[in-house]
């Protein structure tokens, strides 16, 4: 799904490569972190895989693309196979929730049946069914982000690209964004997450690819953090992160059990402090949604618990046991994709996405533990008219690399002035736009 091949990235005017000599497999279906210290080159590796910028030397594959051969203006088809999320949200200031989504799909052309059917599902999925009349500045930062994924998700990307998605957020809120981002992976989306947030890593148990100066030091199948990445955040100065308490690790010291604690599925308080009153306030304020458990008083950052549900999950990429693979990642994951292609569900209701064909658009609601506290599962409608194959997506620039770009490079489409639609790959730079698409919003809370 995506490969590098001895792929590096030197800017011009630096010493040294952002990214020096990647080889690496990304399969279809799985969740991977990216971590590394401040400058290790996880941003420079997600904008290549955007094809946001161009690599100094080495091949990109995505989608079975080579990325060296798509032309300039064939970039914005290209990245509707794309979502990409982002720490800032960038949502459009003056839309309300259910326009922001939908200006994807308008943008691309989809029909207004289409948009009508589409933007409730994904804002469901998200949590934001009950707020799609409220504008970015009306909602919490964890409600913003869940617009920004759904805008993401709502024409089913195959991949998705999360550029620090927690990282405005609270460790209770960016539980509820985490949850959101396995569902999405549940349903066959792949996902490649950039964080610093070790708790986040260290709870998920997926695939974890170290990058430090540029070098890929670490490919755990099922992987914490490591200490690596936290020593380059002390070195930062960034000690908030790596000494947030690990509630999990508490938890279970504090009680001796191993089982996980329960997730909030969706919705977040507006300003959530981690704490057992804060968690039953989003319970109340939310309906159908489920807060998270806390015990003790410890805050605990929820895990998926993919016991509590009666409809079992589907691995998405089986686990296999952790192992650390500095070198000849590809190796190791054929053998995953092997493996891949013979999971089903345990319920045999639903399968995973085979090569070539879309993921599913919500997996039932089995990950999702409103059950466990509301009562049946509500299962989510997928989103599936006949033109949704086209699967167009946002796309916009990571790290808000709307300015000139340094290489100077003629297939930069982040040089000059773009419009969101532009920024989004949604459209060719230069082609109509609608002006009040031209304008960003980041966290308004
Ligand atoms: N446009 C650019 N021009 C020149 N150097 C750049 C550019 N973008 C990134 N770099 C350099 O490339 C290296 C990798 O940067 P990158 O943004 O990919 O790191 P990162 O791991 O995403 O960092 P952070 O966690 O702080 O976002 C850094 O040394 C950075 O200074």
């Amino acid at each position: 799904m995506i490969r590098f091949d001895h792929v590096s990235k030197k800017y011009k005017g630096t010493a040294k490569p952002a990214l020096n000599t990647i080889d690496l497999e990304i399969l279809r279906g799985e969740f991977v972190f990216l971590v590394g210290a401040s400058g290790s080159g996880k941003s420079s590796f997600l904008r290549l895989v955007l094809k946001e910028d161009r690599p100094t030397s080495g091949n990109i594959h995505v989608l079975g693309q080579d990325l060296g051969s798509i032309s300039s203006r064939k970039v914005p088809y290209f990245r509707r196979n794309l979502g990409v999320v982002f720490q800032d949200f960038r949502l459009l200031p003056n839309k309300n929730v259910f326009d922001n989504v939908a200006f994807t799909l308008q943008v691309i052309g989809k029909s207004r049946g289409f948009i009508q059917e589409a933007v409730p599902d994904v804002l469901q999925m998200v949590g934001l069914a009950e707020k799609a009349n409220r504008l970015p500045h009306e909602l919490s930062g964890g409600e913003q982000q869940r617009v920004a994924i759904a805008r993401a998700v709502v024409n089913k990307p195959a991949i998705l690209l999360a550029d620090e998605p927690t990282g405005n957020l609270d460790p209770l809120t960016s539980a509820g964004i985490m949850n959101v981002l396995d569902r999405i992976n549940a349903g066959g989306t792949t996902i490649i997450m950039a964080t610093h947030d070790n708790a986040i890593v260290d709870q998920m148990q997926r695939r974890v690819i170290e990058l430090v100066g540029g070098q890929i030091i670490r490919d755990d199948r099922q992987g914490g953090y490591g200490m690596t990445a936290a020593i380059g955040l002390q070195d930062s100065g960034m000690t908030a992160e790596i000494t947030r308490p690990d509630p999990l690790s508490l938890r279970m010291q504090a009680t001796g059990a191993i089982e996980r604690p329960v997730l909030p599925v969706a919705g977040e308080p507006a300003a959530a402090p981690a704490s057992t009153s804060s968690a039953n306030a989003v319970n109340s304020s939310a309906g159908r949604e489920s807060a998270a458990v806390s015990t003790g008083g410890t805050p605990v950052i929820p895990q998926l618990n993919r016991n509590t549900s009666s409809v079992p999950v589907v691995p998405v990429v089986p686990r296999v046991p952790t192992t650390s693979v500095p070198v000849q990642v590809s190796t190791q994951t054929g053998q995953i994709s092997t493996q891949t292609g013979q999971v089903s569900t345990q319920a045999g209701s639903h399968s995973q996405p085979q090569v070539g064909e879309p993921p599913h658009f919500f997996p039932p609601a089995a990950a999702d533990v409103r059950q466990a506290d509301t009562g049946p599962v509500e299962r989510l409608s997928t989103v599936a008219p006949a033109d949704a194959a086209a699967a167009p997506n946002p796309v916009n620039t990571v790290n808000g690399a709307n300015t000139a770009h340094p290489d100077g490079d003629p297939d930069d489409l982040t040089t000059g002035q773009l419009s969101l639609a532009e920024k989004l790959g949604l459209r060719a730079p230069g082609a109509n736009h609608d002006p009040a698409a031209d304008q960003n919003v980041g966290p308004t809370s």
